[in-house]
């Protein structure tokens, strides 16, 4: 067992990511005076020990010191709680409060996705916690599945989503350790103005939040790709797509929050607010009003009229980052991708140029190689170093817990495996105010996989499913089994000559026609007549 400071014993690793390592550990004695929780001795928290790198560069160290106070700060029931921040020799820990539960992750994984009224109400409190923290002007930056624990989802049925890495993107974006214009995240969650480096707010939570949100109901985020370059020129040039499942008003909300113009995001804490308004609208035991309501979300969403900005991106008007910085072209195809990867820093602008840098293309824990452009404008690096991408990349490849894209079988996915609709009676004929418990007064339930869902679903206004048709046997089109090539063309000709011939003797018989041709045979003797001329003429010819 290592100590940590003098308070604390580290016993078992919990997990790692690419900033740091997570341990299980003990407090030895009650902490000072500096820590926000003092703490007994003999009881458990998790510590998370940053990475050598981290620890060893002087500016992270200042910013953990000068963001200490911003840290221990937070304080929110959906926020992991810092307690202590412990800076030792080479050594930065955070103590947390011990979260017993799985991150979101993981439980997305071995769960499958939410019913759409779960999601809503479990992101809502997501939300919560991001409006708490821009109030106190904390951008989190590095919102994703694997960011939020999930306490109390050991099958009690309520779940307690708390977000965690709160400042730790921030203290990993220092100059000294990636160059300026880069950002630290993870590709899939990234919002377009952090791909390109333009200035950053709060509105990047929310566009994480979008992410989420689409990955908690489909089981995957709504960009993918082969490679980190090619997820980001995703996030910055397509639209994601409606996933058929998903009702009308949390497709609103999805799409406002991934808007690629941050300024038409909304704000937290009105996403919260739609949110729960979404998932009480759409929920089976909706009122009409309730419903309507829901339908109406979009007017819940305004945006925030006071971001807070991320500093150092040039969103507060700061040194980095910059309105002048142009759109960047990716290259694409380059590096490869794992959508699990951790936390990371990619370069968006600037570099050390494609070839000579250290792990160039040929090396497979590069996500994203350096961009072909213009010498660092960054701190002092070294250039023969390698970049603390790469060794942060190596950190994902070495790490256990490798995110998985889930294709979901659509016969094995709960959200379509919904009851048969029943002739049910009209929501206009329901009793208007029943006393339900509304559904954002319920906490979000486990989703049970292989289980029927609750019946919180939301029916559109569609016909109900119709019994599938038995499937027709060809009907035989001839006795004969043999196919002759041409045979209904010739039936045809035939069938027209005949149709021709009676036609024309009607017409000869019926009509005075032959009377005024002046022959007054009938037909037949007419026609041998006609065949016996030409018989003759062809004689003649033949001598
Ligand atoms: N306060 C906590 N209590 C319990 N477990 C925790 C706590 N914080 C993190 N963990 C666990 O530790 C593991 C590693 O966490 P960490 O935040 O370092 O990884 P990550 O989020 O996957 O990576 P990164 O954010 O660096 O990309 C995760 O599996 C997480 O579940």
């Amino acid at each position: 067992m290592r100590p940590v400071g003098s308070k604390y014993l580290l016993e078992e690793p919990l997990g790692r990511g690419a900033t740091g390592t997570v341990w299980r550990a003990r407090q030895r004695e009650t902490a000072g005076a500096e820590a926000a929780v003092a703490g007994e001795p003999g009881e458990t928290v998790a510590i998370k020990v940053l990475k050598e790198e981290l620890a060893h560069d002087a500016d992270v160290v200042m910013r953990f010191l000068r963001e200490r106070s911003v840290l221990l700060r937070l304080a929110h029931p959906n926020i992991v709680r810092t307690r202590d921040l412990v800076v030792e020799g080479d050594l930065l820990a955070l103590v947390m409060d011990l979260v017993d539960g799985p991150d979101l992750h993981r439980y997305l994984r071995d769960n499958g996705p939410f019913s759409p009224v779960a999601a809503a109400l479990l992101t809502a409190q997501i939300a919560d916690a991001l409006a708490a923290s821009h109030a106190d002007g904390v951008v989190h930056r590095d919102l994703k599945p694997a960011n939020v624990l999930l306490a109390g989802s050991d099958g009690s049925g309520e779940m307690h989503p708390m977000l965690t890495d709160f400042g730790i993107a921030r203290l990993a974006d220092s100059p000294g350790l990636t160059r300026t214009h880069e950002f630290v995240g993870t590709p899939a969650y990234v919002a377009p103005e952090s791909a390109e480096g333009r200035p950053q707010t709060s509105a990047v939570d929310i566009y994480g939040a979008g992410i989420l949100l689409y990955e908690l109901v489909t089981g995957r985020p709504p960009f993918a790709g082969a490679t980190a370059l090619e997820v980001l020129h995703r996030h910055l040039s397509e639209e994601p797509r409606r996933p058929s499942t998903l009702p009308e008003p949390l497709w609103t909300v999805i799409q406002r929050c991934l808007s690629k113009r941050p300024e038409e995001r909304p704000s937290a804490e009105n996403l919260a607010r739609a949110l729960r308004a979404v998932a009480s609208g759409i929920g089976p035991h909706a009122s009409p009003a309730q419903a309507e309501a829901a339908l109406g979300v979009a007017a819940l969403l305004a945006p925030d009229p006071a971001p807070a900005t991320v500093p150092g991106t040039g969103g507060d008007g700061g040194t980095g980052g910059g309105d002048a910085d142009p759109t960047q072209v990716l290259p694409s195809g380059a590096g490869s991708y794992d959508p699990a990867a951790a936390t990371s820093v990619l370069p968006s602008t600037g570099g050390q140029g494609g070839q000579g840098a250290p792990g160039g293309q040929g090396d497979p824990t590069r996500a994203m190689p350096p961009m072909p452009m213009g010498a660092p404008a960054g701190g002092p690096q070294n250039p023969d170093g390698p970049h603390p991408w790469e060794s942060q990349m190596r950190a994902a490849r070495d790490r256990n817990e490798q995110t998985q894209v889930q294709y979901l079988d659509p016969t094995e996915d709960p959200l379509r495996r919904r009851p048969q609709r029943q002739p049910a009676p009209q929501r206009p004929q329901q009793p208007p105010y029943r006393q339900q418990p509304a559904p954002y007064q319920q906490q979000p339930q486990a989703p049970q996989r292989r289980q029927e869902p609750p019946p919180q679903r939301y029916e559109p206004q569609r016909p109900p499913a119709r019994e599938p048709r038995p499937r027709r046997e060809p009907r035989p089109r001839s006795a004969n089994p043999m196919k002759i090539p041409g045979l209904g063309c010739l039936k045809g000709c035939l069938f027209t000559i005949i149709l021709l011939f009676v036609a024309a003797w009607l017409i000869w018989e019926l009509t005075p026609l032959q009377e005024w041709i002046g022959t007054t045979r009938g037909f037949f003797s007419q026609i041998g007549h006609v065949f016996t001329s030409v018989q003759h003429f062809v004689q003649k010819l033949g001598g």
